[in-house]
């Protein structure tokens, strides 16, 4: 990787076009600071410059927002090694331009993946591949208070760098400019749940597996489909999306027409230099009305049984993972809560440093998919699920996140979540079930993890 000290893109461009000899194209890529902008107006005015990526930390002062593609990673395949390559390769032949040594600056790719490759891939998710990383052309990171640009462009030996230069600016104005009204949201016209009675029906198979000792935990998700008032504008669903889950990721990526976007309260995890982050959530109660109903919950949850073991599970296989590419690992003895708008889970982070030659692929590939959606033993969950859930998972469910040039980067467990297309949208929301899951009440469960979504959408 080649870091330049030229701080002007043009002779960038100049110098990278010159040294070009045969028919390969170079990325150059840019990152200056730019004063504040708010990140929702910025997405907003790139609304015709491409596909769109948003991002925002569930703790941090920390947001990314992807425009439009120069290179995408993109593979149908299922493990990570594609991906991880051509990542490097790109990374090597690279000219970088970043005076910040500030994870999410610089070069950067965002993406996703789907929940499982081995199930067949529907209509619905047609525009989103099995993995898909985009390197955009601009990325605004907002980061403590800080606010960088980056340009990352693919030059040729044919190419002119006034020229290049020309666009690009004419595109950043377009950018940097005050949007002129922020859209309206939507409101949902009709609403339908795919097969609730047969999802109950395959949550009891789901126990009766477990009580014949084939598994101990699967995960069960289901799908609400919904009808909206009009098409909707996915940066007044973020913004409501914001609003409402202060604690969560918000995440959208757009593919053409469609949008994955959501709320999750996952990290899976997170990498600063060696440091490594990822967290253990599963086992959920609702909030209470009260403060003493709250409290009485929160104690209920920390002390149930059935949801203690199926938090177990997560911290056991998370450990279990870390054990293989990490040292110094801690974890709590005892989970936490984690408290959102509309429920809480029962909560364990996990610290620990990552041990050279290891990367966050390798730490996906290790965890996803964990016993939080996916079950223990994993391959024997993860059929049953492939043979049984009558849905297709796609992105749900999966990692979504980041990762820049210096190895730095984080990724959530996408949940929370739906498919926005138009004017229709898709919810998807699960349940751990485990020995003693009673139908109904994993069927209510999902029922308050929908609404995330479901009223940022107007639709409760
Ligand atoms: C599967 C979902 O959530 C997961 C399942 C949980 C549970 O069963 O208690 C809790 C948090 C998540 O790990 C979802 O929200 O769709």
């Amino acid at each position: 990787m080649l870091k330049v000290k030229e701080d002007i893109l043009e002779s960038m461009l100049e110098k990278a076009i010159h040294n070009i000899q045969t028919d390969e194209t170079k990325l150059v890529s840019y990152t200056k600071k730019i004063n504040e902008i708010n990140p929702l107006y910025f997405f907003e005015a790139a609304e015709k410059l491409g596909n769109r990526t948003y991002w925002r930390s569930s703790i941090d002062d920390f947001c990314i927002i992807g425009v439009g593609s120069t290179l995408e990673i993109a593979t149908e395949q299922s493990d990570m090694n594609y991906t991880e390559n051509r990542w490097q390769t790109v990374l090597e032949e690279a000219i970088i331009h970043n005076p910040y040594n500030v994870p999410g600056t610089g070069v950067i790719a965002l993406g996703g993946m789907a929940f499982d490759p081995k199930k067949e891939k529907t209509e619905l998710w047609s525009n989103y591949k099995a993995s898909q990383f985009t390197i955009p052309e601009f990325t605004l990171a907002k980061i403590e208070g800080n606010y960088y640009l980056t340009t990352i462009t693919r030059v040729n030996r044919n190419d002119h760098a006034k020229q290049l230069l020309t666009q690009l600016n004419a595109k950043e104005q377009q950018l940097l400019s005050p949007v002129e009204s922020f859209p309206e949201n939507v409101h949902v016209i009709s609403q339908e749940e795919i097969q609730p009675e047969s999802w109950k029906k395959t949550v009891k198979k789901a126990t009766d597996e477990i009580n014949k000792h084939e598994t101990e935990k699967i995960v069960l998700a289901r799908e609400i489909r919904l009808h909206l008032s009009k098409e909707a504008s996915i940066t007044a669903v973020l913004r409501e999306l914001v609003e409402t889950q202060p604690n969560s990721y918000v995440f959208a990526f757009e593919q053409e027409k469609d949008c994955f976007i959501g709320a999750t309260p996952e990290r899976l995890v997170k990498i600063e230099g060696n440091q490594l982050l990822s967290t253990c959530l599963a086992g959920t109660a609702p909030r209470g009305k009260s403060l003493e109903e709250d409290e009485k919950f929160k104690y209920t949850l920390l002390h149930d049984q059935k949801n203690r073991e199926e938090h177990d599970f997560v911290v056991q296989m998370i450990k279990q993972a870390m054990e293989n590419y990490c040292e110094n690992i801690v974890i709590p003895k005892d989970p936490d809560i984690l408290s959102l708008s509309n429920l809480q889970h029962l909560y364990t982070p996990v610290r620990a440093t990552l041990r050279e030659g290891y990367s966050i692929f390798n730490v996906i590939e290790k965890l996803h998919p964990t016993p939080a959606l996916g079950g223990t033993p994993r391959e024997k969950s993860l059929a049953f699920i492939r043979h049984y859930e009558h849905m297709d998972r796609g992105w749900y469910g999966a990692p979504v996140g980041w990762l820049d040039s210096n190895a730095n980067g984080e990724f959530a467990v996408a949940i929370r979540s739906g498919l926005i297309r138009g004017d229709k949208a898709s919810l998807f929301a699960g349940c751990g079930i485990v020995r003693d899951s009673d139908p109904e009440a994993e069927y209510a469960e999902t029922n308050i993890k929908f609404l995330p979504m479901l009223s940022v959408l107007g639709g409760v």
